[in-house]
């Protein structure tokens, strides 16, 4: 039997993974703009998000939540990390108790510092949680290249049988039980590609990137073990692979915020010049939260947060890094 698939968010990743599951299931995407909706249904694209995609034409989009969720036999996320609560809180009448609800989103909300997938917990209860997550830049993936990304569940069961749902090509998905070190894999990683897109704006050298790269995994991997996540999922595709994806990319657009700030252009000015979300950089504000609270040492998040929001000049943050004494690789810091 086919499962249904309903996703909720029409943008770049979003109408992306619609259109992979589209190949295997029916899918109906949901997304609040009209025009987008009537984009998908009669031409089979979404230009504003994915420019020059072909969408799978059996692909439907809807703006109404409860035609996409009801017949829903798997609910995905596909809206950024602080919509999440509010557009599963009106999806919840809606959807059945027993249905799987798979998060997008790398980012974790401000004020109460959750996962998306405690975030669907706390709503859901009864339904199994999982994250869908990885080395996946949408434009690379929409165009047909090769790609591989995790699905992270608790149950293995639910996973596996999610596995053929997603997987799709040369989109190949692996299942993982580490729920919490793959959804903070891909929320930590973006602060680390604003760091090392500032340092390619500002030229700083394919050296620099490589070090803020492996120091970055290395602080990354502090807090997510401390927060519950398995060392070795941070070595693994949602961990060093989308780090590594992120950080070397000009395809994404956290890697995008840090390079303009590295070029000297001011944050609001950036943000206001993009139609997309960049996670990072509302990220920064909870990890330095949590890196207090679980007293863990973050100097690279630290510094990018200082530039982000405390008024510091990229060479600022470049020499609180300099300054930072040197200890063993294997120490923090
Ligand atoms: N793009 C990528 O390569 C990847 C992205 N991700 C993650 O996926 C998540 C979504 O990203 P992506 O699709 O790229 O984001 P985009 O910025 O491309 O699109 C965001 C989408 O969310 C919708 N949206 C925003 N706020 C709300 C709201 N309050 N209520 C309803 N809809 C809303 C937007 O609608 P509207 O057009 O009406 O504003 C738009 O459809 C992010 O957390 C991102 O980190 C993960 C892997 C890869
Ligand atoms: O998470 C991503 C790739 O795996 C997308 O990164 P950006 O949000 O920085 O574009």
């Amino acid at each position: 039997m086919k499962l249904k698939v309903g996703l909720l968010g029409g943008g770049s990743w979003g109408t992306t993974v619609a259109s992979l599951t589209a190949k295997n299931s029916p899918t109906i995407i949901w997304a609040r703009d009209e025009e987008i909706v009537n984009e998908i249904n009669e031409f089979h694209t979404n230009e504003k998000y994915l420019p020059h995609a072909k969408l799978t034409p059996s692909l439907r989009a809807s703006t109404s939540i409860k035609e996409t969720v009801e017949d829903a036999d798997v609910i995905v996320m596909g809206v950024p990390s602080q919509s999440l609560r509010k557009v599963l809180e009106e999806a919840k009448p809606y959807i059945r108790p027993w249905v799987p609800v798979i998060n997008l989103a790398k980012g974790l909300e401000l004020n109460t510092k959750k996962r998306m997938t405690e975030i669907i917990e706390e709503i859901l209860p009864e339904n199994p949680a999982g994250v869908l997550t990885g080395p996946n830049l949408a434009k690379e993936i929409h165009f047909g290249k090769a790609a591989a990304a995790v699905i992270a569940m608790v149950d293995h069961n639910i996973a596996s049988r999610l596995q053929t749902v997603f997987s799709s090509g040369l989109f190949r998905v692996y299942t993982n039980d580490d729920v919490i070190g793959c959804e903070l894999g891909g929320a930590l990683k973006n602060i680390i590609a604003i760091a090392t897109g500032m340092g390619d704006g500002a030229n700083a050298g394919d050296n620099t990137r490589a070090a803020i790269i492996t120091r970055g995994l290395s602080e990354l991997t502090r807090l997510g073990v401390a927060m519950g996540g398995k060392k070795s999922t941070f070595a693994g595709l949602a961990g060093m692979g989308d780090l590594v994806a992120t950080c070397s990319s000009s395809k994404s657009r956290n890697h995008h915020v840090g390079f303009q700030l590295g070029r000297g252009k001011k944050l609001e000015e950036i943000i206001s010049e993009m139609n997309e979300v960049a996670e990072g950089v509302k990220t920064a504000k909870v990890v330095m939260e949590l890196a207090k609270e679980y007293q863990v040492d973050m100097p690279i998040s630290r510094e990018i947060y200082k530039v982000l929001y405390e008024g510091n000049t990229v060479n600022d943050a470049f020499k609180g890094l300099i300054k930072y004494e040197v200890g063993s690789e294997k120490e923090p810091g």
